[in-house]
């Protein structure tokens, strides 16, 4: 049977447009997926042709992938049917919705967009133009994250109560970002909350909300508390989350999402200092270990006295395929890939079925999630530029 081949366009030519670039070379049969593969046919950058095409070379794509110096170049290429928009937060909207108006498929990073009715724009559009469109939270594709939601939806923890889930990255961030980097620079959305937050928010949603029925899921109320960096932007913050829920499930749910730049879970590097997230049942839990974004060990201790740790490591090309941690140059263990050609793959069965949105995070549960992180900035006082906040389409950045 001939494999169907997903051809991929990248957008931007920063840290995780490498990263992911890299998975889409990996040989999907490494990872037991045997139906589709995955072809890089263009790239382009804002800044030059020459640096699109020094970084198809770089991550492995074929002599015959195009390099282009503008995103609009790449949106008008015909040989690209999905695109991968790899720019800071501020610039999503602004350039998904290029892509889309051009008429092609998207996968876009976290997250989604500065915005809940940004969000809502791009929905409307991929619908209107029959596109799929997913936001880029690799997370929810991991097995590990299969198996996490598996363990509730079977019931093994009893019926689910709260959920605490921490990203936070023990950094000082004077000497980590200068003040213009995207984790800290409000002009590109920058801060925790969107940069980070989003991970303990999707641990929250994927294991209290997306566990649900779909006809019974409520969006949750929330009360939080931020504090600022110098920049304006967040560098901590806290947010409690009241999901209703029918008594059958176990009643309302709370969620305790947390990110932080100057703490960690993981002070000494081996997890010593317990789960990073932890999601409690009446009947037990179930732990995972940090980083929130790309974790790799589970804990499920339930109070029959079972007590089962599980690794999930992610299979891979090998040696280091480039790690990126977001500011920083960190290499993969041995041995390990790095864990984003599973959402890829979801793009690719999607995108072949006919579908025209991730299975694990619909843009309905995207657009909720911004519009918890809309709620925390008003309570909060955090506002970014108008013109990245803006609907408008197009917007010069
Ligand atoms: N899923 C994950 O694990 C991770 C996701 N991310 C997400 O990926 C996105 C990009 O992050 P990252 O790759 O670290 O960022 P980088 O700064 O490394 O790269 C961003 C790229 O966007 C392009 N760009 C266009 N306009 C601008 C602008 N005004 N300022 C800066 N860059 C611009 C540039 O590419 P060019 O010049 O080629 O156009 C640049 O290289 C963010 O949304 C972030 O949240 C980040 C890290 C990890
Ligand atoms: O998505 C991400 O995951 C890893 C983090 O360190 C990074 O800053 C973030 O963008």
């Amino acid at each position: 049977m001939s494999k169907f081949t997903l051809r991929w366009g990248i957008l931007a030519t920063g840290g995780i447009a490498e990263s992911f670039s890299r998975d889409l070379t990996v040989n999907p049969e490494t990872r037991n997926v045997k139906d589709i593969q995955h072809e890089i046919v263009a790239a382009a950058s804002s800044s030059s042709a020459d640096r699109a095409g020094e970084f198809l070379k770089k991550v492995g794509a074929s002599s015959s992938a195009k390099a282009y110096g503008s995103y609009e170049e790449l949106v008008a290429d015909k040989n690209v049917d999905i695109i991968y928009v790899a720019t800071p937060h501020s610039h999503h909207y602004q350039n998904a919705m290029l892509c889309l108006e051009a008429g092609k498929n998207v996968l876009c990073e976290k997250a989604f967009t500065v915005n809940a009715a940004q969000a809502k724009k791009l929905a409307e559009k991929a619908k209107e133009k029959n596109l799929f469109l997913m936001e880029a939270v690799w997370t929810r594709y991991f097995p590990l994250s299969v198996y996490v939601r598996d363990i509730i939806t079977s019931g093994k923890i009893g019926k689910v109560q709260r959920t605490f889930a921490d990203l936070s990255i023990g950094t000082q961030p004077e000497e980590a970002f200068d003040n213009s980097h995207r984790m800290v620079n409000p002009d590109l959305a920058g801060g925790a909350l969107l940069d980070l937050g989003i991970y303990a928010l999707t641990w929250v949603f994927q294991t209290l909300y997306h566990t649900q029925p779909e006809s019974a899921r409520k969006a949750p109320t929330v009360v939080s508390s931020l504090k600022k960096y110098p920049t304006g932007a967040d560098e901590m913050t806290t947010m409690l989350l009241t999901f209703p829920r029918s008594q059958e499930l176990g009643g309302d749910a709370h969620g305790i999402a947390t990110t932080a730049m100057r703490t960690t879970p993981d002070p000494d590097g081996k997890g010593s200092a317990g789960p990073a997230i932890r999601v409690q049942g009446d009947k037990g839990e179930v732990q995972v270990f940090h980083p929130a974004f790309r974790p790799t060990k589970t804990k499920l201790v339930l109070s029959d006295g079972t007590v089962e740790e599980k690794e999930f490591v992610q299979p891979g090309p090998g040696k280091g395929s480039g790690f990126y941690n977001g500011f920083g140059d960190n290499k993969n263990p041995e041995g390990e890939g790095h864990g984003m050609f599973w959402e890829a793959d979801e793009c690719a069965f999607a995108i072949k079925e006919g579908r025209k949105e991730g299975k694990y995070e619909g843009l309905q549960e995207s657009i909720v999630i911004m519009e918890v992180m809309d709620e925390v900035r008003k309570q909060n006082g955090m506002t970014y530029p108008e013109k990245i906040e803006t609907t408008k389409y197009p917007t010069q950045l």
